[in-house]
């Protein structure tokens, strides 16, 4: 059993690819063995979290998930725990592994009552794993608002229940995360998708993994953890032309700080030369805050040799610079106010999609909103399946996607697996977190590095600048998370 991390390189597989592991692991092995092996991995990480703890509460549901419960339940019982189950279900419709693992439970001597016990220390979610089909309610809703609300850490088995392991979505729709309450997940046979992105970060809580002894599959992933990105050494003999030109095109009036947010973002990260192309005329010819940045009017800039950065504080006015951007900009990252723009021009569109059989890299960077703009859908719809959402971007316009929102998506058109990213948190809700994250990325494209390779990494760093950020120190403004961009 380990630890899943940002820094964590791994497989995910969606819930019919689990299935059909399960089946192949359950039929090489003496029935029941993995229900036992799942049932002790709980058991175990239980007494991890709550050493102490005199009371354990076990919620268990009417299928094998349930029996994950039993089981952990005699585990915990044999090692001189108390805990007591609730079971939700038909006893006489349990699935057989879950109904040995009741016996053993009963067998074990443990405590089986109506109603969560008043005092508590551990809660255990056995109610609903990868089967779970339609939101919870009744006696089941019940318990997990109580287990929410209590306080207490929640230890989830397999998933959290209710949570869709494909898409992270929860079907009560419920954020599934109380502030006070911490959470666990032990996860089992595969690392589901569902767990990293949209409600599953803050449902799952801590994630732990355990292959129940089966080892590694055959069956091609669904997406994957990219992990850290490697430290990127640069030569002594490098110059600033070695690590190339960004091009920030954005900062209409009023919204320059966005457009030099991103230079900003992309002279950190490393770029040889960034120049900021404003669409506001009357803006000051200097930055005196920032005097590396050449300021330039948008219109005089050659984008032929450069990583354009498009769309940061763009507002309307990006919408006339785009035709030539799309045409001329040899690598480029869409952001923003120009994705708003190609969302309602289809020949902006074309022209996007056009790019990649020009041999052009380009990165979209949209969140829920504008991904559904683009995709001619809703913000629900995007986040109904993220993964997916960003695969259709990717496909539909030849680029490489990457869907912010908790557990930012990376996909490409190439048929590689998706990637999900890990980094990142709360702190980076604010103003201008998005226009750094696009010159990070732009940083990366101009070094020359794959887009895809790029986008992740870019990802990945942003995030974790707001990881590791000291709770003591000041606020993690936008200009100070482009000032930390690392190269
Ligand atoms: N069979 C095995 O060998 C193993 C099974 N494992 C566990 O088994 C789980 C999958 O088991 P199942 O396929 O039985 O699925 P679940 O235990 O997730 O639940 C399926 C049952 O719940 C019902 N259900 C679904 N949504 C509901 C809702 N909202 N309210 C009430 N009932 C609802 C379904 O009708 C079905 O009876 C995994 O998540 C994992 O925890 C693990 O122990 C690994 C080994
Ligand atoms: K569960």
């Amino acid at each position: 059993m380990h630890r899943i991390t940002p820094a964590t390189v791994a497989d995910l597989f969606d819930i019919a690819a689990t299935r059909r592991i399960e089946q192949a692991a359950a039929a090489a092995l003496p029935a029941h063995t993995l229900m036992q092996r799942a049932g002790l991995a709980v058991a175990r990480l239980a007494m991890s979290i709550a050493p102490h703890a005199r009371t354990i509460w076990i919620a268990c549901g009417p299928g094998n998930n349930g029996g994950d419960g039993f089981e952990a339940a005699a585990q915990l019982q044999h090692r001189g725990f108390m805990p007591i189950v609730t079971f939700v279900g038909d006893e006489h419709r349990l699935p057989p592994d879950a109904k040995a693992s009741l016996q053993r439970a009963r067998d074990a001597s443990v405590i089986f009552a109506q109603k969560p016990p008043a005092e508590y220390e551990l809660a255990i979610d056995a109610l609903l794993g990868i089967g779970s089909t339609r939101p919870p309610e009744g006696v089941m809703a019940e318990w997990l608002r109580e287990m929410d609300t209590r306080g207490q850490p929640v230890l989830s088995v397999d998933v959290p229940s209710g949570l869709n392991a494909d898409t992270g979505v929860l079907l009560s729709g419920s954020t599934g995360a109380h502030a006070n309450t911490a959470r666990f997940c032990v996860t089992f046979l595969t690392l589901k998708p569902g767990l990293f992105t949209a409600h599953g970060r803050d449902a799952a809580g801590t994630v732990w993994f355990d292959d129940l002894g089966v080892g590694d599959t055959t069956e091609p992933p669904t997406a994957r953890l990219a992990g850290a990105p490697k430290a990127q050494a640069r030569t002594h003999a490098s110059h600033k032309g070695s690590y190339g030109d960004v091009a920030v095109i954005g900062g209409a009036p009023g919204m320059a700080g966005a457009a030099l947010l991103a230079g900003s973002a992309a002279l950190h990260a490393g770029a040889g030369r960034v120049f900021v192309g404003l669409l506001d005329p009357s803006a000051a010819p200097v930055d005196t805050a920032r005097p590396e940045l050449m300021l330039r009017d948008a219109s005089a800039l050659d984008l032929s040799g450069m990583t354009a950065v498009c769309g940061c504080g763009g507002g309307t006015d990006v919408r006339s610079v785009l035709p030539r951007v799309l045409a001329t900009a040899a690598a480029l990252v869409v952001d923003a106010d120009a994705l708003n723009a190609i969302a309602t021009d289809s020949a902006l569109q074309a022209q996007l999609a056009s790019r990649a059989r020009r041999g052009r890299p380009t990165v979209i960077t949209p969140h829920p909103l504008e991904a559904a703009r683009l995709l001619g859908c809703t913000a629900g719809d995007v986040q109904a399946d993220r993964l997916a959402a960003a695969r259709q971007l990717a496909s539909r316009f030849g680029v490489v996607a990457v869907l912010k929102g908790s557990g930012t998506v990376i996909a490409d058109d190439s048929g590689a697996p998706t990637v999900l990213n890990l980094t990142g948190n709360a702190r980076l809700a604010t103003a201008g977190t998005g226009d750094v994250l696009a010159g990070m990325i732009g940083a990366a494209l101009a070094a020359q590095q794959p887009a895809f390779e790029a986008a992740c990494e870019a990802v990945w760093r942003h995030g974790h600048i707001a990881d590791t950020w000291s709770t003591n120190a000041a606020p993690l403004t936008a200009g100070t998370l482009a000032r930390q961009a690392p190269f």
